[in-house]
């Protein structure tokens, strides 16, 4: 760590301080120590992460349909992830909301607004501090807020507003209807996971992701491995790579063209199918050159809505793999401790006797 360093003042104590601040800054050399996260390097390029064609999932012609639907399921099954092309939500609409959002990083003024606030919109480094009150610090800076059913949003950039509710908005018709065809591959009726047990698209959480270019890419890391809470995530970027799966037990960098969104199976939906659909680790790794922006929406359930394993697949199955959570009470596990490398499907998985 360079001696000149402005302390980057990311103490636990004020843990919400800005990376890309450090980053910007002229003498910064190398990572500060407490960002320093020793990782597993190895990575593949992986251009067989399977991609799905929404045109085709709700096309007209009942073969071509049937084959799209089935390898939808596939892929949910061996991948956790899929890319998804012509999902029909305009492409202006996708690259709006990348650009407003890469405006929004650059506005000290309104990030600082969702520091310190303890409302629905929430701007912060992607530090955590765990139970034994350890900060784990990533290299990135967020911000996030509920969109659905209620609807919050920053004030600045001028234009967000319209456009993110526009955004969310699509998103949420386009992850029903794959949730619908889901309930499908897995032998229930189509409306099931909608209908039954509220636990489609009711609620709805954004976040964008800001990555700042950093010294040493290679000794911090920025999102650490884990899964993602709820049904669905769909997530964008702006054409700046980073993200990478596991898959088998190697890790995949994902390379998704723009104007795709890149889908993955959630924790509740993996509870919800019986462990037949993987909520997958991934990470987001850094650059030294160019700051990566990804942009996430995660879809569904309600917070009130009990997720457990659908009771006609645990027939099938002999036996419930997980133990039902209200969708809040899961959130507040994950929330409370966050370890390297712990899933907190862990807390509701019933082991094999
Ligand atoms: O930025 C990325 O590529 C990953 C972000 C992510 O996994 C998350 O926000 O849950
Ligand atoms: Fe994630």
């Amino acid at each position: 760590m360079a001696s000149h360093l402005p302390q980057p003042s990311v103490e636990p104590s004020n843990i919400n301080s800005c990376v890309k601040i450090l980053a910007e800054s002229a003498d910064l050399k190398s990572v500060p120590s407490k960002f320093s996260f020793i990782h597993d390097p190895t990575c593949s390029n992986s251009d067989s992460i399977p991609i799905i064609d929404f045109s085709l999932l709700i096309s007209s012609n009942p073969d071509q349909r049937s084959k799209v639907i089935q390898e939808l399921g596939k892929a949910c099954n061996e991948w956790g992830f899929f890319v998804l092309v012509n999902h029909g939500i305009p492409e202006t609409l996708v690259k709006a909301i990348v650009d407003r959002c890469t405006e929004f990083f650059d506005l000290p003024e309104e990030k600082r607004k969702y520091e310190t606030s303890s409302g629905p919109v929430k701007h912060s480094t992607g530090s955590i501090l765990n139970s034994s009150k350890e900060g784990i610090f990533q290299w990135r800076d967020f911000i996030h807020t509920v969109v659905h059913p209620e609807y919050h949003f920053p004030d600045k950039p001028q234009n967000l507003r319209e456009i993110l509710y526009e955004y969310a908005e699509n998103s949420r018709s386009v992850s029903k209807k794959l949730l619908q065809l889901l309930s499908t591959t897995m032998g229930l009726e189509e409306g099931f996971i909608d209908e039954t047990r509220n636990l489609n698209s009711s609620f709805q959480i954004f976040a964008a992701n800001c990555y700042p270019p950093c010294p040493q890419p290679d000794k911090t890391i920025g999102t650490l491995p884990h899964t993602d809470p709820r049904l669905l995530t769909f997530l964008i970027h702006n054409g700046v790579a980073g993200l990478q799966i596991e898959h088998n037990g190697k890790w995949f960098s994902t390379n998704s063209p723009q104007n795709s969104i890149l889908v993955n199976v959630a924790d509740q939906l993996e509870i919800f199918s019986n462990g037949k659909y993987k909520s997958v680790k991934h990470r987001a790794v850094v650059n030294e050159q160019t700051t990566r922006l990804s942009i996430v929406l995660f879809n569904g359930p309600a917070s009130d809505a009990i997720v457990s394993p659908a009771s006609k697949l645990i027939q099938r199955d002999g036996r419930p793999l997980y133990r039902p959570m209200k969708c809040i009470e899961y959130m507040k596990i994950r929330q409370k401790d966050r370890v390297v490398g712990y899933s907190s499907l862990d807390c509701v998985k019933i082991l094999d006797n």
